[in-house]
């Protein structure tokens, strides 16, 4: 019997017995600790991921672009949730900063507590659509699922008014069956899932700096001080954000740090051990004279 993961299709007999695991479209995965090569599987063929973001002081264009790689890298489509929209005056500022993040990118500003409202989903919840949830805590994962579903299932927690966040209230994994025939996915696993083994996540997130550094005069350009660089001039020019790049920058380091393993890390550590002895032994020695 293979491993099997939540979201994962198999094929029975008639007496409803095992005949094959189905291949997979999607996968969400993790880096085993201690390993180089092993992988954990959290989830398969998610089709659509609802990345959900609250339209108030939480909002952080980097921590979406953050969650755009891990979707990116799964293979799955994303679509930005920009929730709590009955909160704000004008939706059309926050829809228009997620423009900046790549003109293809699907984006909707829903109230999560309004059914007529997150029916904009409707689009990708056809009958034998995945669907997952990401987002940070208190943006509404929850109160949108239960939308969808017409249940109060998940718990949801009463906002802090001090901070913004909500209160942590997921607590179950499940799979959930809508009336439209669409699945939700939701499991603690995915809601705190990490930058690891995301290169060509972090790549197709961030196409237009990967497309612009073709044009820099060095090939090996790290966009910092180099002549000739065109990802700083498009910065320059105000065609693109700075912080997009910063973060980009940022993801991509990130990333090597998660992804090397922990033999690696040791060694790395073991190394630097070394290094600061010596120099210990050195100084003394100098003090010594
Ligand atoms: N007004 C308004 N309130 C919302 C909306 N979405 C969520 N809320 C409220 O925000 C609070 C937090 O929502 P949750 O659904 O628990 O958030 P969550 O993302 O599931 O949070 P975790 O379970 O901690 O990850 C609740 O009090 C919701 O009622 C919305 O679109 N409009
Ligand atoms: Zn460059």
């Amino acid at each position: 019997m293979p491993d099997i993961v939540v979201g994962d299709w198999v094929l029975l007999n008639e007496k409803h017995q095992f005949i094959r695991l189905l291949d997979r479209k999607t996968c969400f995965q993790r880096k085993a600790p201690g390993t180089r090569m092993k992988y954990q599987l959290i989830s398969a063929n998610v089709d659509t991921a609802f990345i959900v973001s609250s339209m108030n002081a939480d909002f952080n264009l980097s921590r979406i672009e953050r969650f755009l790689a891990v979707v990116h890298e799964a293979g799955a489509e994303p679509v930005i949730v920009l929730s709590k929209s009955d909160l704000v005056s004008s939706p059309e500022t926050y829809l228009e900063q997620i423009r900046t993040l790549g003109t293809n990118l699907m984006v909707e500003a829903v109230n999560c507590l309004d059914i007529q409202g997150v029916s904009k989903l409707n689009d990708w919840l056809n009958t034998g659509d995945t669907v997952c949830v990401l987002g940070s805590s208190g943006v509404g994962k929850s109160t949108l699922i239960n939308t969808l579903t017409g249940e109060t299932s998940q718990r949801t927690g009463a906002i802090r008014e001090d901070d913004k966040k909500g209160r942590h209230t997921t607590t179950r994994r499940s799979l959930i069956e809508l009336a439209c025939g669409a699945l939700i996915l939701d499991t603690p696993g995915m809601r705190e899932i990490q930058i690891t083994d995301c290169k060509s996540g972090i790549s197709s997130t961030f196409i237009d700096i990967e497309n612009l550094a073709m044009n820099c005069r060095y090939k090996d350009c790290q966009h910092q001080a180099e002549p000739g660089c065109a990802v700083r001039k498009a910065v320059e020019s105000g065609n693109l954000e700075s912080r997009r790049v910063d973060n980009y920058h940022k993801l991509r380091r990130e990333e090597a740090l998660n992804s090397a393993s922990l033999t690696e890390r040791r060694a790395r550590d073991k190394a630097l051990g070394q290094y600061y002895k010596r120099t210990l032994k050195e100084a003394k020695k100098f003090k010594g004279r």
